[in-house]
């Protein structure tokens, strides 16, 4: 063994064994602290359920966690590639599926590895436990048990029972098909289709293309003996409906001219001239796992043309049943189908197959550094950690379940369903949706981006512009930024792109110098400065608000917020000693908070934190949410009176004398603002009440700064802003040339709602 192989190996012996064995446990969902709680947690107060139950089962789903249980049960018989390695040895894969389950589609799962090769057996044990679940997952059992276990299952229990081996591969693999299909130019009814292996995920994948439009007589199959043909004796049933009359024998034969090759079977049986003598664009899916039957570095070499995908992570193009599995039972279990049918699994890789063509999130591109994802060859098919796999793929399975029939529940309102996916995945920004509507009903905004030439400000104008958003424009150079969007495979209306340097735009600059100087030059600008400033890119952008031809601005800045903001300062505030603010949106799992000031006042004064409260209050308001406020600090209502305690402690006497009806105290330690409870009990005198506190105004920008980054970072948050707060005009937002397109395109919308009027 290399010293390569002999790390991977030991790192992931390590990652097992570290810390608490394996890689999942059980959670308690309810309180279970106190004796009352453990009275009605166990006995006496948990007979009410059983009786409950007892009288009518179905209840089971309202008083147990059965309805979002699946069991991931395995005999250890075909795990992976690596073969009949028994019950227990297959237990850290099924662990792995639990993992995923929960981690992609919040999906608990019991792993039970059931000791036994008696098919009869296995399904007894499995139809004697199978009350406990709301689905059941066979995992890596072997063909042909495989087949009369699943078909016995579904007959005889009515929960949703599926071998993912068989139809979680058959369902990616025939989406990653259709979309290689299409990129190779070729029909599904007159390819020739080679299957290496004839096991559970072989044949199930193989009668799922034919579902899809592969004419039976173009498929050959082969198992460790060679091609399935009529020739050979004693084929199990399995087998024997792919049986070829053709006078092929060996693989090497078979793949001669073929389009496509799917390998279900072992590592290293096909090579690189078998893979020479296939079709033009050959399709080649070796999805043995964890090593393919062919290696990606021999499959590139061995052609150009080829089309490859492999069952692994590592390489571009995995199709593996993780991106099917938890989306799929997540829609069974949400109507708590009976069974998952045909129509359930054709739904699937449809909206599987159609997702890969959408353009492709931020997140993904990060999680996968890659910056140049989209429809190729590359991307047959979306990314494991593609966030939009829960809520496409469960609704389509969803759906798909109640129109033919197997549903017990229905879902009626779609939108909502989908956004409860996402919320389920803690990435639920209702506030963000809630200001995506409004700019979307209003006719769309003049957005001016500073950075118009960067790759993520394009991504994210041509999302504002195809979404009817906004109307992006774009300041920049205008042969950098269409070979960007050519590049990257965009397209941008050529009206949305502003030369600025460029001849064209001359009287422009000279119209918008003059309008500068008229209004900077009590403030120490000269005309010549006006006329130089409009050949950078802030001033312009800036000076494209001040004379109407834009609504709103995004300027983009380098070093320093505070630094960028000096344009700013000039054109759009009478007197620059105005304070100025930024405000973050801080998504959590409690819904959204707002953090102030986060980017302009290092050492606010006492007049800087009651115009920040002020400031915030208006721009929360603005957002339909009534804005109760914390002014944070290390001390609680007068316990400390060093001078940053005593500064918040005389802001919030002002306040609450000037403006009474104004949701604020403080100061107060996070801790006390964050827990109502505790707050209510130490300090009944509080004006907050009962309420969350939904706004956290900081003592200074330091703790402010790192507060909303550590959410970011261990909380786990999503951060929109920095909101500029403080000028009379809403006319721009700040944010780092760095930012990733997602922030760009989200502080782009919150400065478009910005400028709406309320009806
Ligand atoms: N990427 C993905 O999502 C998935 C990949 N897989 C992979 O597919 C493979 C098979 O899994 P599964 O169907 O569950 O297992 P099975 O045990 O049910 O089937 C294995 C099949 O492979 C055949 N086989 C073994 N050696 C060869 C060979 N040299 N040439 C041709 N065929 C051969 C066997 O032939 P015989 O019948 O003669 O014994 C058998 O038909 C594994 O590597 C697994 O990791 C499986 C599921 C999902
Ligand atoms: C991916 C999977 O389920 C397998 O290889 O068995
Ligand atoms: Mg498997």
């Amino acid at each position: 063994m290399g010293n390569n192989a002999k790390s991977k190996k030991e790192e992931a012996l390590l990652y097992h064994s570290e810390g608490r064995p394996g890689k999942i446990e059980v959670i308690p969902t309810k309180p279970y602290s106190t004796q009352k709680d453990l009275s009605l947690a166990y006995s006496p107060g948990v007979a009410e359920p059983c009786l409950a139950i007892e009288d009518n089962p179905d209840d089971a789903y309202k008083y147990t966690a059965k309805g979002n249980l699946v069991a991931v049960i395995s005999n250890g018989t075909a795990v992976l590639g690596l073969g009949d390695i028994g019950a227990m040895a297959g237990k850290p894969v099924m662990e792995g599926k639990g993992l995923l389950f929960k981690t992609f589609a919040d999906i608990d799962v019991f792993d039970i590895e059931v000791d036994t090769k008696d098919t009869d057996q296995f399904i007894e044990t499995v139809k004697n436990i199978s009350v406990t679940f709301g689905g059941i997952n066979l995992e890596d059992i072997k063909a042909p048990e495989c087949f009369e276990i699943e078909e016995r299952l579904k007959e005889e229990l009515s929960i949703p029972v599926m071998h993912d081996d068989q139809h979680g591969t058959a369902i990616i693999s025939s989406a990653a098909l259709l979309n290689a299909l299409e990129i190779a130019g070729k029909k599904i009814e007159k390819v020739q289709v080679v299957v290496n292996g004839a096991g559970a995920a072989a044949v199930s994948c193989a009668k799922l293309y034919i579902a899809l439009g592969v004419k039976p007589e173009n498929v050959i199959m082969c198992d460790s003996k060679g091609v399935i043909s009529v020739r050979r004796q004693n084929l199990n049933a399995a087998k024997a409906k792919f049986a070829t009359t053709r006078e092929v024998d060996t693989l090497e034969e078979a793949l001669v001219g073929a389009d496509v090759f799917l390998g279900l079977s072992v590592a290293d049986v096909l090579t690189q001239e078998m893979v020479r003598s296939m079709a033009d664009n050959p399709i080649v899916f070796a999805l043995a796992n964890p090593n393919p039957e062919i290696s990606y570095d021999n499959a590139m070499a061995a052609r150009e043309d080829i089309i490859f995908a492999t069952g692994r992570s590592d390489y571009p193009n995995q199709v593996n049943n993780v991106l099917g599995f938890p989306y799929i039972f997540r829609g069974a279990l949400d109507v708590r189908a009976t069974k998952i049918n045909e129509e359930m699994k054709i739904a699937a890789v449809r909206a599987l197959a159609a997702l890969t063509k959408e353009p492709v999130p931020d997140i993904v591109a990060a999680a996968y550094n890659d910056n140049n994802i989209s429809f190729g060859r590359e991307y047959l098919i979306p990314k494991a950690l593609d966030p939009r796999l829960i809520s496409t793929i469960s609704v389509a399975v969803a759906k798909a379940a109640i129109e033919s029939g197997v549903a017990r529940k229905t879902i009626t309102d779609w939108k909502a369903y989908a956004t409860e996916l996402d919320s389920r995945m803690g990435r639920d920004d209702k506030l963000m949706r809630a200001i995506r509507s409004k700019v979307g009903t209003a006719a769309p905004r003049r957005i001016v981006f500073s950075e118009g030439d960067r790759l993520t400000t394009i991504k994210a104008a041509v999302h504002l512009a195809n979404e009817n958003l906004a109307i992006p424009l774009l300041v920049g150079d205008r042969a950098k930024i269409n070979t960007l969007l050519k590049d990257n495979h965009l397209t941008l209306d050529p009206k949305c792109i502003v030369d600025f340097r460029s001849d064209r735009e001359e009287a422009r600059r000279s119209r918008y110098a003059a309008l500068l100087y008229n209004k900077v030059s009590r403030k120490g600008v000269r005309m010549h400065e006006a006329i130089e400033y409009m050949m950078r890119r802030d001033w312009f952008t800036l000076m494209m608000v001040a004379s109407g031809d834009a609504d709103t601005s995004i300027l983009g800045y380098t070093h320093r917020y505070t630094e960028a903001l000096n344009p700013v300062r000039q054109i759009f505030t009478t007197n620059s000693n105005t304070t100025l603010a930024a405000m973050e949106i801080v998504t959590t799992k409690r819904g959204p908070m707002f953090f102030a000031d986060t980017a302009v006042n290092p050492s606010p004064t006492v007049e800087d934190l009651v115009n920040i409260v002020l400031m915030a209050a208006q721009t929360v308001r603005n957002f339909g949410i009534e804005p109760v406020m914390a002014m944070l600090s290390h001390s609680n209502f007068g316990t400390d009176t060093e001078p940053l305690a005593a500064k918040i402690s005389k802001a919030v006497e002002i306040l609450h004398f000037q403006y009474p009806e104004l949701l604020v105290d403080g100061e107060m330690k996070a801790d006390i603002a964050l827990n109502k409870k505790a707050r209510n009990e130490i300090y009944p005198f509080n004006k907050l009440g009962d309420r969350e506190i939904n706004v956290l105004i900081f003592p200074n920008l330091s703790s402010a700064n790192i507060s909303y980054k550590m959410m970011e970072i261990l909380g786990g948050a999503e951060i929109n802003g920095p909101i500029l707060m403080g000028l009379n005009q809403s006319c721009v937002h700040l944010i780092p040339e760095v930012a990733s397109t997602r922030s760009i395109r989200n502080l782009s919308v919150i400065a478009a709602a910005e400028t709406i009027q309320p009806k």
